[in-house]
């Protein structure tokens, strides 16, 4: 009970130490996965992915500032508005050219004398300072700055969005006269946050500065304004409520951690967000931890299945050692009582009979003197090999000690045990022992029947005394008792 205990004592231990090593391993490299992993996101992925549309929209809106420009320096605009806006065709015919060749969305010129918006497919209505609608012109006339962008319905496009560059006209004198330019469409903005969701999966779109949803890819499909959305709404006022530096956020989903970086573009008026379900990323490392986590539970239970069957084994060998006479390999005395015991424990379950034989080597001192130690050990070998061969395996053959060996036969009455030891004997007799010269071995024998209800010790004291009479009564004999009737 004592060498389980701490058998197991000992496989706890081991089992302790490998799961310790193989969790903190496991743990630590998932640890810094992680966190690079959000590092990533939060000091690089999202605010690059920012950066770069914002460059794209600054690069994608020069073209149309300048060419915006160029119309506003036009002599040929300014002759005709100084003119009194005579021929509409040929303004008309103008701005259609400018749209065409440049491929825009739209091209217009408001007048400040005559008020009328022209655009290509001809005037298109007149400017009025009480319209919410054209209040545009009149914030553009009073601009310090020669123009601005301005997102808004186009009004001439089924009220279409569209980027504004709203130029001022001046006359020779430096005097405003009016405002020009061309409106390119979101089409190509969409565009790109569709190939950016496509090409690092993030959600990319744009807000106004009331929280509506203006511009987002096909993917998003996100709607309205960000304070209805859940897990949104956790941080919609700090998305619309900070200056133009690139803010980071981040908000909980259905469980889920999204990183969000904000910015304010002033070009458009909107705030860009860029989002990364952090969660999604972390899954293959979380994958990855739970195959490492397996692989070291497999390892666990191979090294202590490993260490259960070199620890039985080398126990075997001890017990073996320990119960094994050294010299002729027969069971010793300790081994020889515990399997009798065995024996006797099932006598109860299958009563028959058991007898014993008890042997002892005769004048063995004087062959040592004769022959010296090592001629005497050969003998015993012999003997016990003899011993081994008229046995049966289910027979218990045991070295007592010195030179006394002890037989117990199984399913064996008193009469068959004689009749065995009476043939053992003979064999002893009759077998040339391997010394330098014939020396004729005998032995003694002592057989009795096991008795219901014996003690062992009882059992051995006949034996011992039958054996005790076959030695002081001549010798190379078998002395029995009957059981008594
Ligand atoms: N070589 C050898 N001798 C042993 C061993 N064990 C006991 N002996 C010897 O066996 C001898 C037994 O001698 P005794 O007990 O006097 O008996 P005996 O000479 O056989 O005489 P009886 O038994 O009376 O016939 C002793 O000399 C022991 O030293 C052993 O393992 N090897």
């Amino acid at each position: 009970m004592k060498v389980f205990s701490e058998r197991l004592h000992l496989l706890i231990l081991v089992a302790s130490l490998l799961v310790l090593g193989f969790l903190t391993t496991s743990l630590a490299s998932y640890w810094v996965s992680r966190d690079e992993i959000h590092h990533g996101i939060v000091k690089n992925a999202l605010p690059m992915t920012g950066d770069n549309i914002y460059s794209e929209i600054q690069k994608d809106m020069l073209r149309p500032v300048f060419i915006s420009s160029q119309m506003a320096h036009d002599t040929f605009v300014r002759d005709w508005m100084l003119k009194g806006e005579q021929d509409t065709s040929q303004i008309v015919r103008y701005l259609t050219e400018v749209k065409e060749k440049n491929g825009t969305f739209t091209s217009f010129l408001v007048s400040d004398k005559t008020h009328r918006y022209y655009h290509p497919g001809g005037v298109l209505k007149e400017v009025r300072e009480s319209d919410v609608r054209d209040a545009w012109f009149f914030r553009v006339r009073a601009m310090k700055t020669p123009f601005e962008t301005n997102v808004d319905a186009d009004m001439a496009h089924r009220d279409r969005m569209t980027i504004f560059i709203n130029h001022q006209v001046l006359d020779f004198q430096g005097q405003f006269i009016g405002a020009i330019g061309v409106g390119v469409t979101l089409d190509t903005m969409a565009q790109l946050l569709k190939s950016y969701e496509q090409r690092f999966g993030r959600r990319i779109y744009f807000v106004n500065p009331r929280g509506e949803v203006v511009l987002t890819a096909q993917k998003t499909q996100l709607r309205g304004s960000i304070r209805d959305h859940l897990g949104l709404n956790q941080v919609a006022a700090q998305i619309i409520n900070q200056d133009t530096k690139p803010t980071q956020l981040s908000y909980q989903l259905n469980g889920q951690e999204i990183q969000l970086n904000s910015r304010f573009i002033p070009e458009l008026g909107w705030y860009l967000i860029v989002e990364q379900n952090e969660t999604e990323i972390l899954r293959p490392v979380q994958r990855i931890l739970l195959i490492n986590l397996a692989i070291s539970a497999l390892i666990t239970l191979l090294v202590l299945a490993v260490a259960l069957y070199s620890i039985n084994r080398t126990q075997c060998q001890l017990e073996q050692l320990a119960s094994t006479d050294a010299l002729t390999q027969l069971p010793n005395r300790q081994a020889f009582e515990v399997v009798l015991q065995q024996k006797l424990n099932e006598l109860a379950r299958r009563p028959r009979a058991i007898s014993g034989v008890f042997m002892d080597i005769d004048w063995f001192k004087q062959i040592n003197d004769q022959f010296g130690h090592a001629q005497g050990d050969a003998v015993l070998q012999e003997f016990a090999q003899l011993l081994r061969h008229q046995s049966r395996a289910s027979d218990v053959v045991a070295r007592w000690g010195g030179e006394e060996f002890i037989l117990i036969l199984d399913d064996c009455d008193l009469d068959n045990a004689v009749e065995l030891a009476e043939k053992l004997r003979q064999t002893v007799e009759q077998h040339p022992f391997q010394l330098p010269r014939q020396t004729g071995i005998t032995i003694s024998v002592g057989v009795t029947q096991w008795q219901e209800q014996e003690s062992s010790a009882d059992f051995f004291q006949r034996l011992d005394d039958l054996l005790y009479q076959a030695k002081t009564t001549g010798r190379n004999q078998v002395v029995h008792q009957r059981k008594p009737e």
